[in-house]
């Protein structure tokens, strides 16, 4: 597969529709009575309305748009943690995905014993993790927590271990959802540079962001989505100047 830019796709979503319901009343008597009427009680709407988006091997793509307009959705879909209800998915090469904050963390386990639990899910050996750990909690800075069971970090501190794990995954695309925004300006900043640098190596980058300034800095393309749908996919300056 080669995309318009002449680059091997790594991502290819194709009319893909995901919808949500919206329960109101769900007491058992109205559930009988409309069981009886077969009527559905959900309102169901849909999140994503026949959405297409490729992504070629090395591309920096934002995902742009208002409060609920499928960004993380979208986002998820291509990460494999929800599946669409209709239309297609297709990724090509390892992701490491930082979508929601503690996500793929077992809360009663201590910071270490996630970092392997984390390190496997994303696709590394025991060998491997146990040879880049040191590195791992050094780019956390939790170093006086690694021992303590998760459950008791702040979600700055999710953060930092979940990063720190993923970018050292050697990730070939790298989905970022909001979270960065629950790390401090230091940290933020450190984040910001290593994704420059897995930029510059010529990874796949998808980012969901409100902040403006920030992807256009990062990406070279964006994605606007209103109401489930893509309007624009265009350079990121033009797509930027949409939601300002
Ligand atoms: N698991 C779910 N169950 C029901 N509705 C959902 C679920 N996940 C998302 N939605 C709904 O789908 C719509 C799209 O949500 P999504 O989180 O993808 O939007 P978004 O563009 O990322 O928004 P934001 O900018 O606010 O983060 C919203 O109306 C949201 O309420």
């Amino acid at each position: 597969m080669t995309g318009p830019n002449g680059r091997a796709d790594t991502i290819r979503v194709e009319g893909v529709s995901k919808q949500f319901h919206l329960r109101h009343d769900r007491s058992l008597k109205n559930l009988v009575v409309s069981a009886f009427r077969g009527k559905d009680l959900g309102n169901s709407f849909a999140a994503l309305d026949d959405v297409a988006l490729t992504v070629g091997e090395g591309e920096t793509v934002a995902l742009l748009g208002l409060n609920g307009s499928g960004k993380s959705t979208l986002l998820k879909l291509i990460s494999g943690v929800m599946t669409p209800d209709a239309g297609s998915v297709r990724v090509r090469g390892r992701i490491a995905g930082l979508i929601e904050v503690g996500a793929g963390f077992h809360p009663d386990l201590t910071g270490r014993e996630n970092v392997y639990l984390n390190g496997a899910i994303l696709g590394m050996d025991e060998a491997t993790i146990t040879r880049r750990f040191d590195e791992i909690v050094a780019f956390s800075e939790i170093e006086r927590f690694i021992d303590t069971e998760v459950k008791f970090y702040s979600s700055g501190m999710f953060l930092r271990l979940a990063f720190a794990v993923a970018v050292h995954t050697d990730p070939e695309i790298f989905l970022i959802d909001e979270i960065l925004a629950v790390g401090d300006a230091p940290f933020q900043q450190k984040c910001l540079a290593r994704i420059r640098e897995l930029r510059a190596e010529g990874r796949t980058l998808v980012i969901v962001s409100h902040d403006l300034d920030m992807v256009e800095k990062l990406c070279d393309r964006g994605v606007v989505l209103e109401r489930g749908r893509v309007v624009a996919d265009e350079d990121i300056s033009s797509a930027v100047a949409r939601l300002r």
